[in-house]
């Protein structure tokens, strides 16, 4: 039998969906968590050394170090005052940025992060042991104006303490509330072929990584890389929260590609850095690459991740990889390993562990860090012994000759005559 009318054309469209509730614009968050003057330095001094040292300008390591995800601001800030203490004591060798993400993209089902159910308290008692008993997820209060506050807040919090942020994009609207605030940002492994996160890439201020997908397949990040330092024109939100047409302008390329493993096994080694590199020269760019201990570099088995930074230390001291390799990423935390979130509700939570994949913990970190720290200087060492006796096999990939660019973009490419983006 034929539905009424009106039934049938309620069935025609947001048929599924149970609530649309109003988004705050990002310009009133911005307004209500303005950036200081100090945080906005960080924020472009830290932005303005990841981009020397992808030009070739600065021998440093990018290093992106920190939670896999954040579920509690107290624990991160925490981790930051640690990390910038480090930061000072190693900034001669190693650019750190701290890995404050706040989207988890998720293989089928999980928590999504902070901003998507943040952990709110229900300010009525009665309600919060009623939902101390029923919540899943950090408390299934999906309240993404007030994570998309946290976030901003934290992220101010940790630009006014001078430590740079990384973040990755994984929505494409959540940018425009904290993107000022970012200093690195990362598009992962199951959105790098997505056109629509090339097309945000392409309007983003901070260098970005592109990660290699889930399946091993660098082509696409190299792919990625192209797109986004195209312009594009495509559908987002202005500042004001209004649904708007966005055009971007090509420019000199920011973007690198990050090897983070796949199902087929780790890609951190030579052989696949030296493909990487080969894949990015042939598309006539940037030839700069991250590497990403942890993912499907350690095989999630977090302990690995110093093995990782050993094998890079390896190639930053003596392999003809030294020099392409632009960053490090590492999953820390204050504590080792990882928790599920208990049936119970996040009150339960164990204090500063990851409620996503496992990390390190802050004491394996500082090892970690340190070891890289001596992979920087035997690659000096490498690229001046060079600058003295001429080209060695070990650094003929990159034409390295130890000499800064002139103008800023070729110092790394410039000397075999590959083409720089
Ligand atoms: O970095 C975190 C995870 O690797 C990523 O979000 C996927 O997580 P999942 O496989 O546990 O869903
Ligand atoms: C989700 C992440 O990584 P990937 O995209 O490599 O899985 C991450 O870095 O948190």
């Amino acid at each position: 039998m034929a539905l009424p009318y009106k039934d049938a054309l309620q069935r025609l469209e947001n048929h599924r969906v149970r609530a649309t509730r109003p988004l705050i614009p990002p310009q009133i968050l911005q307004e209500d968590l303005p950036l200081t003057f100090l945080a906005a330095n960080t924020v472009l001094e830290g932005r303005r050394a990841t981009e020397n040292i992808l030009h070739g300008n600065d021998d440093r390591l990018v290093v992106v170090v920190g939670p896999c995800s954040v579920h509690n601001v107290d624990a991160a800030i925490e981790y930051a005052k640690l990390l910038k203490q480090y930061a000072d004591s190693a900034r001669d060798d190693l650019h750190i940025v701290m890995r404050v993400y706040f989207e988890k993209p998720r293989t089928s089902l999980g928590w999504k992060g902070l901003i998507n159910d943040p952990y709110v308290v229900p300010i009525n008692l009665a309600l919060f042991f009623l939902t101390s008993f029923t919540v899943r997820d950090m408390n299934s209060s999906f309240q993404i104006n007030k994570g998309l506050r946290m976030a901003r807040k934290l992220l101010l919090d940790i630009a006014k303490l001078g430590l740079p942020a990384g973040c990755e994009f994984l929505d494409t609207i959540s940018p425009q509330y904290t993107a000022d605030l970012v200093t690195w940002g990362a598009i992962g492994a199951r959105t790098t072929e997505s056109q629509v996160h090339r097309e945000l890439t392409s309007a983003l201020s901070m260098p970005t990584g592109f990660k290699n997908s889930t399946d091993g397949s660098v082509g696409i990040a190299v792919d990625a890389c192209r797109a986004a330092r195209s312009g594009h024109v495509f559908l987002s939100v202005g500042k004001e929260g209004l649904s708007s047409i966005i055009e971007t302008e090509a420019r000199k390329s920011r973007c690198h590609v990050i090897l983070r493993g796949g199902s087929k096994g780790p890609n951190y080694a030579a052989e696949y850095v030296r493909d990487c590199y080969e894949k990015l020269e042939k598309a006539g760019l940037l030839c700069k690459i991250m590497i990403d201990c942890s993912h499907g570099n350690c095989q999630k088995q977090h302990r690995k991740q110093s093995e990782v930074v050993e094998n890079i230390v390896e190639q930053l001291s003596s392999g003809d990889t030294s020099t392409c390799i632009m960053g490090v990423m590492l999953e820390s935390n204050l504590v080792e390993g990882r928790q599920d979130i208990p049936p119970s509700g996040p009150a339960g939570l164990k204090y500063g562990q990851s409620v996503t994949d496992a990390c390190l913990s802050w004491e394996l970190t500082v090892p970690a860090l340190d070891r890289l720290r001596e992979g920087v200087r035997a690659r000096r060492e490498l690229v001046a012994r060079n600058a003295r006796g001429g080209a060695t096999k070990e650094i003929k990939l990159n034409g390295v000759n130890g000499t800064k660019a002139a103008d800023g973009v070729n110092g790394i490419n410039g000397v075999n005559g590959a083409q720089v983006h």
